[in-house]
């Protein structure tokens, strides 16, 4: 039981104390930036462990046989004065506090009978009053008391046997509990549902798939909607103002775009949807018709840029996994094309439309029937879900991408099972040539002139999520080697860096008790970024193996 906890009122998610890290990206704009200014770039070679903290013993999973993987930790830390929460990807959540290490509570799942989990993962909790809400591998929502770790309510979002499973974190906006399903590799119909937060009561479900009738269905021939993907499975941001919560919907099934003929809305889009009444109000497509499981999940992260004239540009920016930036405006809620252009190599697109963003297919890199077509980047894109960060006082993102790899897919009719992946296609991954220099990167675009400012390579694919300072920091793990480095935010200078117990691909996060900043990160290393290096392994003929870790470590300055 946790004595002094404190409420988690709408107010405090909309500003956030800056020593608190109260939700996924810290601030509803998805911005994953920390005002905290005790680490600087002067000291923070000083940084050394307060404590560490191994969130074992897991459950045992059962092993996905057609692409194993092992269990990975994506979840941030979750810190509310002093009390820090981290799920674990087999059902668990850990109440702790945040300067000793000490457990509170520890909830545990248990997971049915026969799931077979395919990502094998869990990307955090969400706070609102006194309870927590988190999601699950069989596809349920639940809500715990913060306090104690008793469970309050417990909401199936969908049957797991028919490819239904959960691994985002919830959002939680006006007191209505947001989420909603993976399961784009599985033929399920995505939704986003909302909940009440006190009760559970569901409010609403919607659809990321219109059906007959309704504005979008004219993209989807017959009855391919009933089984056309779009999952739902990284945390919406939300703009307070208009009061709209922006999602990021996943890829169509089966992967293969010559199955469902049309642009196949609301797939690879950002949606704008009203906690309220759970209505699409706005909505951008990133590319129509995806061939290439290009999930473009990850929300666009909400910035208000101060212009010239003391204007304020209302943007949406985003990295899609197709390898394109895209700069949005979002002005009264409503999703516009301004620029677009390519932060990796990609063959697919010839050219944006200068008006809608829409893209031109470069055809010969279009999945076809009985042939094998080649594309880059491969199918987990210029980026994958590892979330960017975005400092407001230099209006850079920085944000962890991986080149020089392709894809290809062969293309062949595939019958609906439900439960059963449901694809088209086989799946593979290329390193190329310049592989051998370097496949993973952290990138810094300065969002007003969309010019790269720097970018740091790394021999090894990066899959860390990103976090910046107000110290003039960006830390990341993300890399093969263990490693876990500080960036001088200005230039990319490598200041500091420490070799832990595994790979690192959860958020690192940044908080303060009592005068004291600290920087907190989850060993954990497993589900696609292993799948990924299996390919370069195999390519390489290497056989790196990356410690899989599964410990929350604390940095800090040491005390004088
Ligand atoms: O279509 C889906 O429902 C779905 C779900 C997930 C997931 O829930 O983690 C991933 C993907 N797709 C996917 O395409 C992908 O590359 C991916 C990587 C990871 C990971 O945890 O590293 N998950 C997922
Ligand atoms: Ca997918």
């Amino acid at each position: 039981e946790i004595a002094d906890y404190s409420e988690v009122t709408p107010e405090r998610l909309a500003q956030p104390e800056d020593a608190n890290w109260l939700q996924t990206r810290r601030t509803y704009d998805g911005q994953g930036h920390s005002p905290l200014t005790q680490i600087t770039k002067e000291n923070v070679g000083q940084l050394t462990e307060v404590f560490s903290h191994a969130t074992g013993p897991y459950n045992t999973l059962a092993e996905f046989s057609a692409l194993p993987a092992r269990g990975a930790h994506q979840a941030p830390t979750i810190i509310n004065d002093g009390v820090m929460f981290m799920t674990v990807y087999d059902g668990q959540v850990i109440a702790l506090d945040a300067v000793t290490g000490e457990e509170y509570w520890r909830f545990n799942r248990e997971l049915p009978q026969g799931l077979v989990p395919v990502h094998p993962t869990n990307r955090g909790v969400a706070l609102w009053g006194d309870k927590l809400y988190v999601t699950t591998l069989d596809a349920h929502l639940i809500a715990l008391d913060a306090k104690t770790g008793e469970q309050v309510w417990d909401q199936t979002l969908e049957n797991w046997e028919n490819g239904y499973y959960s691994t985002l974190a919830p959002l939680v906006a006006d007191g209505v509990v947001m989420a909603g399903t993976s399961g784009g590799e599985f033929g399920i119909r995505g939704f986003v549902q909302g909940f009440d937060a006190e009760t559970g009561e569901s409010l609403w479900k919607t659809y990321t798939i219109p059906a007959p009738g309704e504005p979008g269905s004219e993209s989807w021939p017959g009855e391919t909607w009933k089984t056309g993907g779009g999952p739902i499975w990284i945390t919406g941001n939300y703009d307070v103002e208009e009061k709209l919560a922006y999602w990021g919907v996943g890829n169509a099934a089966p992967w293969i775009g010559a199955l469902r003929p049309g642009d196949n809305l609301y797939t690879t889009s950002t949606i704008g949807i009203d906690p309220a009444s759970g209505e699409i109000r706005t909505h951008f497509q990133y590319h129509w018709n995806d061939s290439w499981d290009w999930d473009e999940v990850v929300p666009p992260t909400l910035i208000d840029l101060p212009g010239e004239n003391g204007e304020t540009e209302k943007l949406a920016v985003r990295f899609a996994r197709n390898g394109w930036i895209y700069k949005l405006d979002r002005e009264g809620g409503e999703l516009k094309f301004i620029e677009g252009k390519p932060y990796v190599y990609q063959n697919v697109f010839k050219s944006l439309d200068p008006v809608t963003g829409r893209p031109e297919y470069n055809e010969e890199a279009v999945a076809k029937l009985g042939e094998r077509v080649e594309f880059c980047p491969s199918a987990w894109g210029g980026r994958d879900w590892p979330a960017e960060s975005y400092d407001p006082a230099t209006h850079t993102v920085f944000i962890s991408v991986n080149e020089n790899h392709c894809g290809a897919m062969e293309a062949a009719e595939v019958e609906y099972e439900p439960g059963v992946l449901y694809l088209g296609s086989g799946l593979e991954m290329t390193p190329t040539e310049a592989a051998r220099d370097h496949i993973g990167a952290l990138q810094a675009w300065d969002v007003r002139t969309m010019e790269k400012k720097w970018q740091v390579n790394f021999k090894s694919p990066n899959w860390g999520p990103v976090l910046s300072t107000a110290g003039g920091l960006v830390f990341v793990g993300g890399t093969t080697d263990s490693m876990f480095r500080a960036f001088d935010a200005e230039t990319g200078d490598e200041l500091w860096s420490v070799t832990l117990d595994g790979g690192i691909i959860a958020p690192p996060v940044s908080y303060e008790v009592d005068g004291r900043q600290y920087i907190s990160v989850t060993t954990g290393w497993g589900v696609d970024g292993d799948r990924f290096q299996g390919f370069i392994n195999a390519a390489f003929g290497d056989e790196g193996d990356v410690p899989q870790g599964g410990t929350i470590h604390v940095f800090a300055l040491p005390q004088t």
